[in-house]
């Protein structure tokens, strides 16, 4: 398998075009299910997540059509019909939002076959609210042999769904699946992450009418049938986080184009607070360190517009150089701190008791060979690796290849020495 070398000492200065969100795509992907004609998805991430979702859908009847048009990396997904309703484990197992594909294909054929998702890493991740929603909506619902069983022979009716928790994966999915349900659905203690108001936005393009997304209270009025459409994805806002916490790390001037400042606000107010300089553009952020050691600052993970914790790994490796102690609270899954191990044997002094982690600054971070575990821990492990003395070599890298789309590349471009180091195709032990 492929490996990443960094050797660090060098400053970040240039350019970084964000890419498209890797967590929007993948729902929008899924919506393809819900109509006939084609729908055509601009500013496409290409990552091992979309050419995954890519295939289980090919297997459920869409064809996939990628290309480089003149709105950039486009893909036409269109399903004239369902050919299967059936997502087996092994296309699930592997990226758990390939459950999402069980709401749209009830909702246009009543019926799906499609394996739990398991664990993960950074946590249990149960799908019971998933199928609250799903249920509520009229599916009936069987667990057997690690498979759920959907049925709406009938189609799906609109309900009142009361989400106990806030959850972002389930509130799409129950967006995905009452766009086409007879009569209203009111969704109470939706997520607000910006890349709901995405998905509200690609299905009112495809002619479904959705209000309230990016709020607690999402309003769905069913439709019969939905059309093609052309969507533009978000920016990748953990993509662009990353990056500007990379800079911050490094040293230098980073600008951050194709992206929206407000979308990490959370973010640059605890870059600020630790003493970088981040300043918002009309298109992205330009993110500065003049060399001066960084402060350590807490924080804790929130849903948005909370500080996202898909960006708290990345923020725990800024802090292992930082002057002082930082306190980093989890609050959103329970086992996601599997990156601090790894930055220990980079030379950080962090411990962990249950959701809370305290990182003490240390002068400086040694490379060393480290194992990514998830996909932000992965990218949290490039970030140390660009300050730390010598080389860092970060294996198991098909991690970050899920959501971190030309990242060599791109790093690379604003003086980063990051190398891919191809493996020769066999697992790692
Ligand atoms: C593909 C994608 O978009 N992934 C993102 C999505 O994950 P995902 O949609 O899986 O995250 P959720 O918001 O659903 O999870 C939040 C919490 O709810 C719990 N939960 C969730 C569903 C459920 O049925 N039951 C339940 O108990 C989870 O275990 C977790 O503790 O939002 C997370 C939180 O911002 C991000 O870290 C992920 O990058
Ligand atoms: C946890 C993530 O993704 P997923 O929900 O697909 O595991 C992530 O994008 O950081």
């Amino acid at each position: 398998m492929d490996r990443i070398a960094i050797t660090g000492g060098a400053q970040l200065n240039g350019t970084i075009p964000v890419s498209g969100a890797k967590n929007s795509a993948i729902k929008l992907m899924a919506a393809s299910l819900l109509t006939d004609q084609p729908l055509r998805l601009t500013n496409m991430p290409r990552l091992a997540d979309t050419r995954f979702l890519g295939k289980l859908l090919t297997r459920l009847g869409v064809s996939v059509t990628e290309s480089d048009g003149p709105d950039g990396q486009e893909t036409v997904l269109h399903a004239p019909e369902i050919t299967s309703g059936f997502a087996p484990y092994d296309l699930v197992r592997q990226m758990r939002a390939s459950f999402n594909v069980l709401g749209p294909l009830v909702a246009r054929s009543g019926q799906a076959k499609v394996s739990l998702p398991g664990g993960c890493t950074i946590g249990a991740r149960p799908v019971d609210l998933h199928l609250q929603a799903i249920e509520a909506l009229g599916a009936k619902i069987d667990l057997h042999e690690g498979y759920v069983y959907a049925q709406a022979p009938r189609g799906l009716k609109g309900a009142e769904i009361v989400f106990p928790i806030v959850s972002v994966g389930a509130t799409e999915h129950a967006m995905l699946a009452a766009v086409l349900a007879d009569g209203v659905t009111v969704i109470k203690n939706a997520a607000c992450e910006p890349e709901l108001v995405d998905l509200q936005e690609c299905l009112n393009a495809m002619g479904a009418k959705v209000e309230g997304a990016g709020t607690p209270t999402v309003t769905i009025t069913g439709v019969a049938r939905l059309n093609g459409a052309s969507h533009s994805v978000i920016p990748d806002r953990i993509e662009m986080g990353t990056y500007a916490v990379a800079a911050a790390m490094a040293g230098g001037e980073v600008r951050l184009t194709k992206a929206r400042p407000e979308l990490i606000e959370s973010l640059s107010v605890k870059l600020e607070e630790a003493g970088a300089t981040v300043v918002r553009t009309e298109d992205g952020v330009i993110v500065k360190r003049n060399g001066s050691r960084l402060n350590a600052v807490d924080l804790e993970t929130a849903p948005f517009p909370g500080f996202a914790t898909d960006l708290q790994a990345q923020f725990m490796a800024l802090m292992t150089t930082a002057n002082g102690e930082s306190r980093i609270r989890e609050t959103i899954f329970e086992n996601r701190f599997m990156h601090a191990p790894e930055l220990m044997r980079l030379g950080a002094d962090i411990s962990v008791h249950g959701g809370e982690a305290r990182v003490r600054g240390v002068a400086q971070l040694e490379g060393a060979e480290v194992m990514a575990t998830d996909l932000r821990a992965s990218v949290s492990l490039v970030i140390a690796g660009l300050v730390a003395r010598g080389e860092t070599v970060v294996s198991r890298i098909y991690h970050l290849d899920r959501g971190f789309e030309r990242l060599e590349e791109k790093l690379g471009a604003c003086g980063a020495q990051v190398r891919r180091i191809k493996g020769d195709g066999e697992p790692e032990l």
